[in-house]
């Protein structure tokens, strides 16, 4: 239908005359935007629909349909989503030369932690963190694909999540007042001084700051931790002839009835299994995102200023160019190799690589480490209902760390007793 003859047939509607007009003037914003992104030498991606982009070809299971479009394109690949350009490396040539380029990035949207919002009651702690994060892994959020969109939050993910980032604040506001009061009145010596909430009110920081670090560090350290915990010891269940290996070692190696932490160096094979199991499964799959500063060249392609970069280690960790047998649980591969997780090798990076590199590599390793041998070392681990173990489900589900699906159900018998599950 002709503009004109629309806008006069529907005249006695001002609503539907002033949408339609603002419908154009949008289209017409997007389609400018879509010329000037009309860069040169981008990485290669798949074809783009007007206005979407690519955003059709972004499914739930993100790291999934980022390894497909990257088997299919390419290590290195461009996609536009809405008026972003999204640039996914794959490889650990890509990663490299992203990680060596880009090394600042954004963990939350910081209008998450904008702390005008109003006030909810405290529901708990553990819940609200969980929400949290299934707040901010919403792959399908409108607002940051089409920035003109973001102020109307249209699907209420900045409010959702700004709820629960309020719950936890309020759950750990008592403790706060409770220590500065504490640290104010005449009992208190530095000599107490312990934790890391008293490190922060010591040097000075306010409420605010004290409350964005902790809900980071909460956040980023526990689904990670216990993620990769049930993931390995799933792999592990899973895999007898590798629980007979790892019962092996620890009866060779470890004479005490309880495990030291200063032992596990003693146990190269267990060490080895947690290493293939974050290979397999790591807990965050996309690095935190980059964002390009400044216009790049990577593997001789352009990266424009301001593009999201997203570094796919899941899809690294199942390569079958550098990876022999990729989706076999091998710990073997790691015997005599000195390949590791430190970021230096990015072949494997569960923990990150650069100034982003998780600052808990040392206590996210160790703590599944130990808590994975002394388990083994403690009870004997079987599936409940005669599940047999090669059948176990490995289905994942992405959320911003990458769990299992289905829960793991396991009864520990303790060698001299009782039972738990
Ligand atoms: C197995 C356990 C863990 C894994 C696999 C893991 C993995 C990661 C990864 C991949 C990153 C992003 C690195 C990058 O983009 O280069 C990261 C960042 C981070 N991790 Fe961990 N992490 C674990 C445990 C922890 C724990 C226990 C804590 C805290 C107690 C923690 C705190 C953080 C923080 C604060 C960041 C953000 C660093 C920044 O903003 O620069 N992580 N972690």
């Amino acid at each position: 239908m002709d503009i004109k003859v629309f806008l006069t047939e529907n005249s006695s509607s001002p609503i539907l005359i002033l949408s339609t007009l603002l419908l154009l003037l949008f289209i017409i914003k997007q389609t400018k935007s879509f010329f000037s992104h009309n860069i040169r030498n981008l990485p290669p991606g798949p074809p783009t629909l007007p206005i979407i982009g690519n955003l059709h070809q972004v499914g739930d299971k993100l790291h999934v349909s980022l390894y497909k479009l990257a088997q299919e394109y390419g290590p290195l690949i461009s996609l536009k989503l809405g008026t972003k350009i999204l640039v996914v490396a794959s490889s650990p040539e890509a990663a490299m030369g992203i990680l060596k380029t880009q090394d600042r990035s954004i963990v939350f949207d910081k209008d998450l932690l904008d702390l005008e919002e109003e006030h909810e009651t405290f529901v708990g702690v553990k819940r609200s963190l969980l929400m949290i994060l299934e707040y901010v892994s919403r792959v399908k959020d409108v607002g940051s694909f089409f920035p003109v969109f973001q102020r109307f939050d249209l699907q209420g993910i900045r409010k959702g999540g700004l709820k629960h980032v309020q719950e936890v604040f309020d759950y750990w506001k008592d403790m706060i007042d409770e220590r500065r009061a504490h640290m104010g009145s005449s009992t208190w010596s530095s000599a107490q001084s312990k934790s890391f909430l008293d490190r922060l009110l010591e040097n000075g920081f306010s409420d605010i700051r004290i409350n964005q670090y902790v809900t980071e560090l909460f956040v980023a350290g526990t689904n990670t931790t216990t993620t990769a915990l049930i993931w390995a010891l799933a792999e592990i269940v899973k895999n007898q002839d590798v629980m007979t290996k790892i019962k092996e070692e620890i009866k060779r190696e470890i004479k005490s009835d309880k495990i030291k932490v200063s032992q596990l160096s003693k146990l190269p094979y267990l060490q080895a299994c947690v290493k293939e199991s974050l290979r397999l499964h790591p807990p965050v799959p996309f690095l935190l995102p980059r964002l390009a500063i400044e216009t790049c060249e990577v593997m001789n392609y352009t990266i424009p200023k301001n593009a999201q970069i997203f570094v796919n280690i899941w899809a690294i960790g199942r390569d079958p160019k550098v990876w022999d047998d990729p989706l076999s649980f091998k710990p073997e591969r790691f015997l005599d190799s000195n390949l590791d997780y430190k970021g230096q090798d990015f072949e494997l990076l569960p923990f990150g690589s650069g100034k982003r590199i998780c600052p808990s590599l040392p206590l996210g390793s160790k703590s599944i480490e130990f808590i994975i041998a002394s388990l083994i070392h403690e009870f004997d681990c079987v599936l409940p209902d005669n599940e047999v173990p090669s059948k176990l489900d490995m289905e994942d589900k992405f959320q911003i760390t990458l769990g299992k699906d289905k829960p793991l159900k396991l009864i520990f018998k303790h060698k001299h007793g009782s039972t738990k599950v």
